[in-house]
């Protein structure tokens, strides 16, 4: 049975599932870490495919760019397709100092700009946080990567912005002042959804820039850079 937005039959999706704002690199990460992995969406050229890890059955979606689109496919993933578990692996912007270009973040919270977020619970602030169970074992996961050391796992807040370009410098002084270590677009809505629809979610974020960066990732880069967070999601899920 089709959605408007995921072009799957009830089955097609396994319970976990990777998201990944990028449609290409939904496609990469089921061709380069997946097993006999096959296209199970395309509407929108969102794709979507299932595969499995070691025998388990694993899937990945894009969620496309920003809030409205992430919390269609996280809120169609858990009410029509079953999905129990979903972690973004997505690219961010560094704030806090500490949050180096090629590191990874671990969102355990997102504070966010959106009026979504207000929509949710009227005259409630609502707090985005992640799973426990997915935080605690990512935090195993990452105890045994080989790359810890050259690139550094963090632990912490996230800021979920409407606005990718920040002409408001006030804004990420802010963040930065009560010790958000990264920017994204998704993250407080996918924890949003898994409040509502009663699932698990974690953010798995590769820090893509930083304002004071020598070198910056290249688009290509972001497509193809989230080797060590994927090895981080896929120890949260036990893959
Ligand atoms: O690389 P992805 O996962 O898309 O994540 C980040 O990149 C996009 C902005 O360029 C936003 O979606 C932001 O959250
Ligand atoms: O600066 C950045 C980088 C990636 N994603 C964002 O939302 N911001």
């Amino acid at each position: 049975m089709a959605t408007p937005h995921i072009s799957a039959e009830p089955g097609d999706f396994a319970p976990d599932v990777i998201l990944p704002g990028d449609p290409l690199r939904a496609r990469r990460i089921a061709e380069e870490w997946f097993d006999d992995a096959a296209v199970v969406s395309e509407t929108r050229g969102i794709l979507g495919y299932t595969g499995t890890r070691g025998g388990k059955p694993i899937s990945v979606l894009a969620s496309g760019m920003g809030m409205p689109s992430a919390t269609i496919y996280a809120t169609e993933l858990v009410r029509f397709f079953g999905v129990r578990r979903i972690v973004r692996v997505g690219t961010a912007g560094g704030v806090a100092p500490s949050a180096k270009v090629r590191d990874v973040v671990v969102a355990t919270g997102a504070h966010t700009d959106s009026s979504m977020s207000e929509l949710r619970i009227p005259g409630v602030h609502f707090s985005h946080v992640a799973s426990f169970p997915l935080l605690a074992a990512a935090a195993r996961a990452a105890e045994n990567v080989a790359w810890r050391g050259e690139h550094e796992v963090h632990f912490g807040m996230v800021m979920s912005t409407d606005t990718f370009y920040k002409d408001r410098p006030a804004v990420v002084e802010g963040l930065r002042a009560h010790g958000v270590l990264a920017n994204e677009m998704e993250a407080a809505a996918l924890y949003a959804v898994a409040a509502a629809e009663g699932c698990e979610a974690l953010a798995v974020l590769t820090v893509s820039d930083r304002r004071d960066a020598e070198r910056n990732l290249t688009a290509e880069e972001r497509e193809k850079s989230f080797g060590n967070a994927l090895e981080i999601a896929l120890g949260a899920l036990g893959l």
